[in-house]
C-alpha cells in the first residue's frame, strides 16, 4: 500500500534523537500523516508527534530511502561550539600536558559507611594539615597525602552513591576516573554494592574496595573478598589485580592505607593528564541558588584553567566569575584540571552534569547559554507533544485504564532532584501504574508548586529532598488536600514511593510536627555552647524534641535534639505559640538571626 510518502534515494537526513515522524516529516517535505501510515505498514503505532526511539527513525528511513543519522544531543553541543571556534576535544601537544589529581567517587550499600568515609578522608589531609578548619559541602574536595617523599592531590565527590554518578553519566559527563567500592566487613557484599560495582564497570572505572567497619566484632573481611571474586573483583592478594583496603571510617582506621591505594591505581591504569594552559573546561557538579549570593555552582575543571574574571558558560546558564572558593571556603583566584570550586556570578543555576566552558567574551558565553536554552524549550516542547497531557490522563483515570502517580520534585540542589528522578524512573513500576514527573525545580516548596499539584489531579505528591514549605504554604496544601511528604534520604524516598506504587505503603510511624519557632537573637556561652532566643511561631515546643533547621527554606540540620528549653531564667518542659523562649539544639551549633527550628514527634500512624 502507498501512502505518498516521499521516497528517498540515499539522500542524508540528520534528525535529533527522539525526533518525531513531524520531525521527520519536515525535512523530507511530507506530510506527517503520510508517515504515519508508513510506520502503520511496517507494523508500529506510532502517533505525528511522539518521540521516536533510534530503531524507528532508522527503519523508517530504510524503508523510504533516507539515510537518516541521528543525532545525539552531546553532538548537537560539539556543532554548536563549533559555531565559535570552540573545540572540546582538540589535541593538545604532549608538552603542554601535565599530570592532574585522580577524582573518585565514593558508592556502595546503605549504610555501609560512605558518608562516615568521606568525612574520615576530610579529615586525614594529611599535607595540609587542616585538621580544625571547617570544611564546606560544596560536592567535592581535594585532600593531599604524602606519597613516594612527596605529595599527591586526589579529589573527591563527596555526594556519596551511585544516583549522583549515574545522573552525570547520563548528560554524557564522565567525570569520576576511580571508585572507592565500600563493602562492610559485618554485613558483606547486599545488592546495591553489586549495582555500584556494575555501574563502575559500565563506565569503564577501575575500582578500589574499601572493607569498612573493620573495628566491629563481627566482622569478616576475608569473606567480602571472598565474596568479590564472584563478581570479577579479585584481590591482590588472590592473584588478582584489584586492590583491597581494610578500613573502619568511624575511629579513621586505614584511611591513609585506602588513599595510597588509590594513589597506585591511578598510576597503574590510568594516565592522567590535562591541559594546564588555556580556557577552562569541565562539568557542573552541584549548583543551587542562594539568596544572597544568587546561582552557586560548583565546577570541576578538566582542562585548562579558570580564573576570576573569566567569562563561562555551564548548560544554559552563563556569566562571569565573580568570585571563586574552595571547599575550606577560601577564596582562590584560579583552578587547574581536577580542582572543585564554587563559583558566583552564574546568571541562572546550571544541571548536575552541564559541561561548562571558559570562553573569550560575554558576548560568545551568552550566545551560546541562549542557544542551548533555545534548544532545550525544543526538546521538552517535543517531550509534551508526545506525552499524554493531564486531560488524556483523567480521563483515562476515569475510565479506569490507569493508575497515576504524579509527582512534583523540589530538591535542595539540581544534582538531588536529578538523583532523585534517575533513581525513579529505574524501578520497577508495575504496567498499569503511570510514574510522572510533572514539575521538578531546584528551592524550597512554594505555593506554585502546590497550585500546580492541586491543578493537575487528585494524585499528585509534592516530594521536598531538603527542602520544605513554609507554614503558609503547608496551609494551602492541606487546603487543596495536595501531600507533601520530605526526605532527606534518596534511598528513602525511593523505597517509599517504590512501595507506594505497588500500593505497599503503611508506614508504622509519623512525624506529626509540634511546632516551629523563628531565632531572634543568638549568643555563646562557653558552659552550653550556643544559645538561640526564639520566638514560637506555631504550636508548641517541647524539650527533647526532635528538631530540624531550616535556613531559607532549605534544611541545614536534621534530626537534632532540642537539649534545653528556658522561660526566662527557668527550664520549661514546653512552650506555646506567641512566647518567647531561649533554647539550645544538641548536635548543632552554627544557628543563625531568622532560622526556622521546626519541632517534631514520631507518632505511630493509624491504619
Ligand atoms: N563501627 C563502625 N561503624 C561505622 C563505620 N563506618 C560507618 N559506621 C556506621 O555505619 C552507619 C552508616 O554510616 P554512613 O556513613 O552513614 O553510611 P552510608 O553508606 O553513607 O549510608 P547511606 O547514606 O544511608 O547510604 C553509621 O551509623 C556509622 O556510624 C566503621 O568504620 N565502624
Amino acid at each position: 500500500m502507498s501512502s505518498g510518502a516521499p521516497r528517498g534515494s540515499g539522500q542524508i537526513v540528520r534528525l535529533s534523537r527522539g525526533a518525531s515522524l513531524s520531525d521527520f516529516a519536515d525535512r523530507i517535505e511530507a506530510n506527517p500523516g503520510s508517515l504515519v501510515q508508513e510506520m502503520f505498514n511496517l507494523g508500529e503505532m506510532v502517533t505525528a508527534t511522539q518521540s521516536c526511539s533510534d530503531e524507528t527513525l532508522l527503519l523508517l528511513g530504510e524503508h523510504l530511502g533516507f539515510d537518516v543519522q541521528i543525532v545525539s544531543p552531546e553532538d548537537e553541543d560539539r556543532e554548536l561550539l563549533a559555531q565559535f571556534n570552540i573545540d572540546l576535544d582538540a589535541e593538545v601537544a604532549e608538552d603542554r600536558l601535565v599530570s592532574r589529581p585522580p577524582v573518585v567517587t565514593v558508592m556502595g550499600h546503605v549504610d555501609h559507611g560512605k558518608t562516615k568515609l568521606l568525612d574520615a578522608i576530610r579529615k586525614a589531609n594529611v599535607v595540609e594539615g587542616e585538621a580544625g578548619g571547617i570544611t564546606q559541602h560544596i560536592g567535592a574536595y581535594q585532600v593531599h597525602v604524602a606519597h613516594d617523599g612527596g605529595e599527591r592531590a586526589i579529589t573527591f565527590l563527596d555526594t556519596p552513591g551511585h544516583e549522583a554518578f549515574t545522573a552525570m553519566r547520563a548528560r554524557g559527563a564522565q567525570v569520576t576516573d576511580i571508585v572507592i567500592l565500600v563493602v562492610a566487613a559485618d554485613d558483606g557484599v547486599m545488592p546495591q554494592t553489586i549495582e555500584a560495582l556494575n555501574h563502575a564497570k559500565a563506565a569503564d572505572v577501575p575500582i578500589v574496595v574499601a572493607v569498612n567497619k573493620i573495628d566491629k566484632p563481627d566482622a569478616n573481611p576475608d569473606k567480602v573478598r571472598q565474596q568479590l571474586t564472584e563478581y570479577g573483583l579479585v584481590a591482590e592478594e588472590y592473584g588478582g589485580d584489584t586492590m583491597f583496603v581494610n578500613v573502619a571510617a568511624k575511629p579513621g582506621i586505614g584511611v591513609e592505607e585506602l588513599l595510597e591505594a588509590v594513589i597506585l591505581t591511578a598510576d597503574a591504569s590510568l594516565e592522567l593528564t590535562a591541559p594546564i594552559d588555556g580556557p577552562a573546561q569541565g562539568v557542573a557538579i552541584e549548583a543551587h541558588l542562594d539568596k544572597g549570593r544568587g546561582a552557586v555552582a560548583t565546577v570541576l575543571v578538566q582542562k585548562g584553567t579558570l580564573r576570576a574574571g573569566d567569562s563561562i558558560v555551564a548548560g544554559g546558564a552563563h556569566g562571569r566569575v565573580r568570585a571563586m572558593f574552595d571547599e575550606n571556603g577560601t577564596a582562590v583566584i584560579e583552578a587547574g584540571p581536577a580542582r572543585p570550586v564554587l563559583v558566583l556570578g552564574l546568571t541562572a543555576v546550571p544541571g548536575a552534569g552541564d559541561t561548562f566552558l571558559a570562553a573569550e567574551d560575554d558576548r560568545t558565553v551568552r550566545q551560546i547559554a541562549e542557544q542551548r536554552q533555545a534548544r532545550r524549550r525544543a526538546a521538552s516542547f517535543a517531550n509534551s507533544r508526545g506525552r499524554a497531557t493531564l486531560e488524556t490522563l483523567m480521563e483515562q483515570l476515569k475510565e479506569g485504564e490507569k493508575t497515576s502517580l504524579n509527582l512534583v520534585l523540589k530538591g535542595d540542589v539540581s544534582g538531588s532532584v536529578e538523583a532523585l528522578e534517575d533513581a525513579l524512573f529505574k524501578l520497577d513500576i508495575p504496567e498499569e501504574i503511570q510514574l510522572r514527573i510533572i514539575h521538578r525545580g531546584v528551592g524550597a516548596i512554594t505555593e506554585s508548586d502546590v497550585m500546580l499539584a492541586s491543578a493537575s489531579s487528585e494524585a499528585v505528591t509534592i516530594i521536598g529532598f531538603n527542602v520544605r514549605a513554609s507554614n503558609k504554604v503547608r496551609e494551602t496544601a492541606d487546603r487543596e488536600g495536595v501531600e507533601i511528604r520530605y526526605y532527606t534520604v534518596i534511598y528513602q524516598a525511593i523505597e517509599e514511593i517504590d512501595a507506594a506504587l505497588k500500593g505497599l505503603l503503611k508506614p508504622e510511624y509519623e512525624e506529626v510536627e509540634l511546632g516551629s519557632a523563628e531565632v531572634r537573637e543568638v549568643f555563646r556561652s562557653s558552659k552550653v555552647g550556643m544559645i538561640a532566643g526564639c520566638i514560637v511561631r506555631s504550636g508548641l515546643l517541647r524539650r527533647n524534641a526532635k528538631a530540624r533547621l531550616l535556613r531559607d527554606g532549605a534544611v541545614v540540620a536534621d534530626n537534632v535534639t532540642i537539649s534545653s528549653l528556658k522561660r526566662f531564667k527557668d527550664d520549661a518542659t514546653e512552650v506555646r505559640e506567641g512566647f518567647e523562649c531561649g533554647l539550645t539544639l544538641a548536635g548543632y551549633n552554627n544557628l543563625q538571626v531568622g532560622d526556622i527550628i521546626e519541632t517534631f514527634e514520631m507518632r505511630e500512624k493509624p491504619r
